[in-house]
């Protein structure tokens, strides 16, 4: 399930019954249907024609798999378990109320699925290489900096790593780790892969939108939960809800696809200003003092403000400095030019050096079990080289 570019045809056998059964819990389905799209699984697509504002589903909240619907024996047997871990116990379980869901078990995603998608999931060949430098080898990531935990092959960052925080990959396997555990000492006999198939909560039929970066209206109350389609659709066309603002590599990280297309991509560079910037105390105070220390981000437009007035820090005395932060900067070309090669050399063609290594690194991996993982690692490192290939464009005259 990896990309956005796919063709939609109709549900197998198991959908229509889900369908049925979606109806008979007050499932109300109006002007669209399951259907198989290619490279996503399933999706919905419409019937006919559609307005904008028609309502297309409404779910009585009710018939959701929330934390309130789980059987209360589950939920007394643990104490700060997730939520998460509650939903995924439940389903690895072999509760007699499991049964009431055949239906609509029946659509969800198979272990396969989730191996091939998941990076949780994806084997160290793909997620660690050792890297040869001449003063050593390097076991670094072939994760995206956002993702893995600031493993990167770079000579300027290799003594940096610890300072780099957990990405986001770390940070969701720490937070399995704990429930794992904390299931695993109440009912012992529990299976990991059953476990993984992992939720928040559960909503039929309505969780079978896919996700664009700009979908239906989603509305949630106590009492039902309603898609309203944001503009007109025509017959077989795929309609889309979004889960959130979210970048790709929170996408890869969390439901295991990368958009073609998604106006909220960005990639973090807090590891790239570490040696120059952030590793200097007296910089770190500067920034911390004037609100602007961390979460520096680089899109296809360029560096963020944030990561300007970093940069500005480092370049101008301290009058200037406070003059930039409060928006009253005296111009001067020279230091323009002065962040923008700051830009150019230390940020992004540091970023793009990891993103051509990963690149090659990447294809030399010929395990036939692990090509769909390879092929969606490679489509984000592809998509980041271009981001940083077109920002470079802002700031150096010579391409990269
Ligand atoms: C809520 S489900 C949507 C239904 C799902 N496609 C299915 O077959 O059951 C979310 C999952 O669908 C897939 N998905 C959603 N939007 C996608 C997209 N735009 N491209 C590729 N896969 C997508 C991902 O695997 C994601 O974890």
């Amino acid at each position: 399930m990896s990309s956005d570019t796919g063709s939609a045809k109709s549900a197998d056998p198991h959908y229509e019954a889900f369908t049925a059964w979606s109806g008979q819990q007050g499932v109300r389905i109006n002007g669209v249907q399951a259907a198989q799209i290619s490279d996503r699984g399933s999706g919905i697509v419409a019937q006919r024609h559609i307005e904008a504002g028609e309502e297309l589903v409404n779910v009585p909240t009710s018939t959701l798999l929330t934390e309130d619907s789980l059987p209360a024996n589950l939920k007394s047997k643990f104490e700060n378990l997730s939520i998460h871990g509650l939903l995924a116990s439940f389903l690895a379980s072999d509760y007699p109320q499991l049964k009431q869901y055949k239906e609509w078990a029946a659509t969800w995603p198979t272990p396969n699925d989730f191996r091939e998608c998941m990076p949780m999931l994806w084997p160290q060949s793909l997620r660690t290489r050792m890297h040869v430098r001449d003063s050593g080898k390097y076991a670094c990531s072939m994760l995206p900096p956002a993702i893995g935990c600031g493993d990167w092959a770079h000579h300027s960052l290799v003594m940096f790593r610890e300072a780099v925080g957990p990405g986001l990959l770390r940070k969701q396997e720490i937070k399995f780790q704990k429930d794992l555990e904390t299931v695993q000492q109440v009912l012992p006999g529990i299976s990991l892969e059953s476990y993984r198939k992992d939720c928040l909560a559960m909503c039929p039929f309505a969780d079978l939108f896919n996700h664009a970066d700009e979908g239906c209206d989603v509305a949630f109350d106590d009492i039902d939960y309603t898609v309203t389609a944001n503009r007109a659709y025509e017959p077989g066309e795929e309609v889309f809800v979004s889960y959130g603002s979210h970048s790709n590599d929170f996408l890869l990280v969390e439901y295991g696809f990368v958009l073609d297309s998604n106006r909220w991509d960005y990639v973090p560079i807090h590891d790239t200003l570490i040696p120059d910037i952030l590793n200097h105390k007296s910089q770190r105070q500067k920034l911390d003092r004037v609100g602007y220390l961390g979460n520096y981000t680089l899109t296809s437009d360029g560096v963020c403000h944030r990561t300007q007035v970093a940069i500005r820090g480092l370049i101008l005395d301290d009058k200037d400095f406070r003059r930039f932060v409060h928006g009253q900067e005296n111009f001067d070309e020279r230091d323009e030019a002065q962040a923008n090669e700051f830009i150019a050399t230390k940020v992004l063609q540091v970023y793009n050096w990891e993103a051509e290594e990963a690149l090659q690194a990447l294809k030399r991996v010929d395990d036939i079990g692990i090509q769909v993982q390879k092929g969606i690692m490679m489509k984000r490192w592809v998509q980041i080289r271009n981001m940083i290939q077109r920002a470079h464009r802002n700031y150096a005259s010579l391409p990269i």
